[in-house]
Formats: C-alpha cells, sequence, structure tokens
C-alpha cells in the first residue's frame, strides 16, 4: 500500500522529526535524552495532528478594547498514551493542551504470539465529544494499537487520532484497515518487521529505553 495519498494516514517528513528520530534509533542514546527525544517528536508531531481542532470566537477584553478572538471550542482533548511506551508521549502533548483529560491503556505485547494483552483500562468519562488523541511510539503488527482503539470505540470515544513515532508498513496497512476513520500521523515509516515482530531498523524496545528497564 502506498500511504502518500492515503486519506486518515500523515507520514511526517518535517527534518526536525526525522533528526530527533535518528537520534531516538543510536543505540548509544542513554536514557535521560531518549526521554527528552520522544517528548519533543510527540509535541511536534501533536502541532501538527491538532491543527484541525475546531475553534470559535470568544470575546476578550484586552488593555486596549474588547474583541470577538479565536479560542478551542467545545468538544475538548483527552490524550490516551497505551502503556507503556505512549507515556513517553504524553508530556509533548501536554505541552499544548495542558488542560486536556489523560486515559491509560495498559497493554504488553506477548513475547510468543505477538499478540497484545490487556492489563488495565481507564478512560476520561464521558468520552464521547472528546478528540482523543491515542499515543504510543511503536506500531510494530498493529495488534496493540487496533485493541487500544476498539476498547476506546467501545466505551464510546467516536474522534480518535492515533500518534506513533515509528510504523512498520504491515501494521500501519493492519491499522487503517481496521480502523479507517482513526487518523493516523507516523514519524517514520520503517522498512519491515523482523522474524520477532521487531521494527527493523527501528529503534529496539521503546518501553525499556524510556523506563531504563534491561
Ligand atoms: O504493534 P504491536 O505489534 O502490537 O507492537 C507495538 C507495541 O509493543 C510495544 O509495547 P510492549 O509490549 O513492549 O510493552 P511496553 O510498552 O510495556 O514495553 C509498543 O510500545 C507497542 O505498544
Ligand atoms: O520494534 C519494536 C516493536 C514493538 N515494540 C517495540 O518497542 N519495538
Ligand atoms: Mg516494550
Amino acid at each position: 500500500m502506498n500511504f502518500d495519498n492515503e486519506e486518515n494516514v500523515v507520514v511526517f517528513k518535517h527534518p526536525l522529526i526525522q533528526h530527533k528520530i535518528s537520534l531516538l534509533r543510536d543505540k548509544a542514546t542513554g536514557t535521560n535524552e531518549f526521554r527528552k527525544l520522544v517528548e519533543e517528536i510527540a509535541m511536534l508531531e501533536g502541532y501538527e495532528a491538532l491543527a484541525d481542532l475546531p475553534v470559535e470566537d470568544v470575546e476578550i477584553d484586552t488593555p486596549i478594547e474588547t474583541c470577538m478572538t479565536p479560542m478551542i471550542a467545545g468538544r475538548k482533548l483527552a490524550i490516551v498514551p497505551i502503556l507503556r511506551a505512549g507515556l513517553g508521549m504524553v508530556p509533548g502533548v501536554l505541552s499544548l493542551v495542558p488542560s486536556a483529560k489523560v486515559g491509560h491503556i495498559g497493554m504488553y505485547r506477548d513475547e510468543e504470539t505477538h499478540e497484545p494483552v490487556p492489563y488495565y483500562c481507564k478512560l476520561p468519562h464521558p468520552i464521547e465529544e472528546r478528540t482523543i488523541v491515542v499515543t504510543d511510539p511503536m506500531l510494530a503488527t498493529g495488534g496493540s494499537a487496533i485493541d487500544a482503539i476498539d476498547q476506546i470505540k467501545k466505551t464510546g470515544g467516536k474522534t480518535i487520532k492515533f500518534m506513533c513515532i515509528i510504523a512498520a508498513p504491515e501494521g500501519l496497512e493492519r491499522l487503517h484497515k481496521a480502523h479507517p476513520d482513526v487518523q493516523i500521523y507516523v514519524g517514520h515509516l520503517d522498512r519491515e518487521l523482523n522474524k520477532d515482530a521487531y521494527i527493523c531498523p527501528g529503534l529496539g524496545d521503546a518501553g525499556d529505553r524510556i523506563f531504563g528497564t534491561k
């Protein structure tokens, strides 16, 4: 599938995002810098992903006069990281929309089957009217993202965006087919998955690199 002109799929080309992703890939990049880079990339991606947030004019008194001026309208934001690695992207999005609510979906990939195993779900209520930004740095087979979005839709979520840093073509295609209504934002589209379902060239295990485990 060619994702260049695919509706609801954005693969970023911005040099700042590409530069920071290259630094993330480097196995010599330590936990502290890795965390900062994930946060910065999430902020840069979030700026673009939130470009269609609805605004409405409100009345504001400036020191000079009263004017009508745009502010983010009604439908507010919820950020929903897929634990653990998705947590690393939350501060970057929160720096743009500090009043956003934050839900959590706990999920890990079984090492043998590569299937997602859900272990936690707490979402802001009511969720129906919110724009929901799901974060996870890695979209590999797509199983975790599809399952997380299934859970969000079951609780009533409608307007959903999925933001990742690196995607494999296999996972991107699978997620897009399973949830064609979800807007997907990808920092970089990598080559392929290996036999262990890791992204190549990728950056290794994002959760371990963010939290310094292993
Ligand atoms: O597209 P998939 O094949 O489902 O793989 C991607 C998932 O794998 C990683 O999580 P992991 O299972 O390592 O959990 P962790 O974040 O707790 O380390 C990653 O953060 C995604 O959630
Ligand atoms: O390459 C991969 C695949 C899944 N999860 C990761 O953290 N990295
Ligand atoms: Mg992990």
